[in-house]
């Protein structure tokens, strides 16, 4: 199959514009995968390896015989719904839902990345009957701020950053319950440092941005001339030779540095499963939607647990391990509205 870079035409912005489950409630605080993450460091293979890997998403229109082989393999969520019914028959849903580009469409400045209402209204009422997780890159209290849905688990820093329904949240009952898991605490001084550090280098890089997402930053090139990316990255790099604690991956026209940690939001999956009382349970069927390559750690995950489903956005083929796919975020907010429905019908029968 052709391959995608992560400058895939499909990059292309648009204009900017559960409770948790009643009684589920996290077991552990922290679960102990949390507490030894950050004793994990990945070993300098793995990181490159890690690297490498981000770089397999090649730019090619695909052909149409190539994208229906694709969609045969990867068939729409919403098309093969009964199946995706099927298979969750008799099973605890749990839903995870990446933030950008799969709630929100992709837009030129990320401070406008707002998500619907409609999209909203589609997440609090798949809350209302499962328990649902925002995965995303993002710093967790900026995400928090474009979702708004205190009934919400969040994880935020691409899984580095974990918090269940805030106290105040009528689904919430103790302080105590406010679950954390930061396995990258320690990185904090650094990232504050080559955050302010990677500021003053692309500084002269008309259209460069660097977001600081507290434990990872994303050094943005949307908006960047294509002949300077290569310019951008290479300064990146020169700034992070002094910090061989952090890695640098790729994501969606951006370029993302994050503490060198064995924790992904394929970790902070299995963190939420275990935390909500899952671990090893076969009762459990977790629905993970996410449109980037950082969403591949997850969709392994399940892949490999051989429960639930992934489900990736995108209207190109992709090399991943999803195992549906949705083309937008509309699309999104459809199968969502569906599963709703479903549960609705059923609990009516
Ligand atoms: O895990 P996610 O929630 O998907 O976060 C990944 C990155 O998303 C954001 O950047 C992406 O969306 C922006 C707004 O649409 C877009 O301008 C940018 O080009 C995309 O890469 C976010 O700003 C990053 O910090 C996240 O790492």
């Amino acid at each position: 199959m052709t391959k995608h870079t992560a400058f895939a035409a499909e990059d292309a912005v648009v204009a900017a514009p559960a409770p948790a489950q009643p009684g589920r409630r996290f077991t552990s605080y922290p679960p102990s995968s949390c507490r030894t993450a950050a004793a994990q460091r990945m070993d300098a293979g793995a990181a490159g390896a890690a690297a490498r890997a981000t770089g397999s998403w090649l730019d090619a229109a695909p052909r149409r015989a190539e994208h229906d082989d694709w969609m045969e393999k990867h068939p729409s969520a919403l098309a093969g719904f009964e199946s995706v019914l099927a298979a969750a028959k008799g099973k605890q849903v749990v839903m995870f839902l990446d933030y950008d580009g799969t709630l929100s469409p992709i837009v030129k400045d990320p401070d406008t990345a707002v998500m619907t209402e409609e999209m909203r209204d589609a997440v609090r009422g798949v809350a209302e009957h499962f328990p649902t997780a925002i995965v995303s890159g993002r710093c967790r209290d900026k995400v928090f701020n474009f979702v708004k849905l205190a009934e919400l688990y969040y994880a935020g820093s691409h899984g580095m950053d974990i918090k269940g329904p805030t106290p105040e949240s009528k689904h919430a009952k103790a302080k105590a319950e406010a679950v954390l898991c930061q396995p990258a605490s320690e990185f904090l001084p650094v990232i504050d440092e080559v955050y302010r550090a990677l500021t003053a280098t692309t500084a002269a890089i008309p259209g460069a941005t660097v977001e600081n997402n507290k434990f990872c930053l994303s050094v943005h090139f949307r908006c960047v001339q294509e002949e300077k990316w290569r310019a951008l990255e290479e300064q990146v790099r020169s700034v992070l030779k002094e910090y061989p604690d952090l890695r640098l991956t790729r994501g969606r026209k951006v370029l993302e540095i994050r503490p060198s940690i064995k924790w992904d939001k394929g970790n902070a999956l299995q963190f939420l499963l275990e935390a909500l009382g899952f671990a090893d349970s076969n009762n459990v069927f977790p629905i993970y939607i996410g449109d980037d390559r950082t969403d591949e750690d997850a969709f392994k995950v399940l892949r490999n647990m051989g429960q639930g489903i992934g489900i990736l956005v995108s209207k190109i083929p992709k090399e991943t391990s999803a195992s549906y796919s949705l083309r937008e975020p509309s699309e999104v907010k459809e199968f969502l509205h569906k599963l709703v429905k479903s549960k609705q019908s059923k609990q009516r029968d």
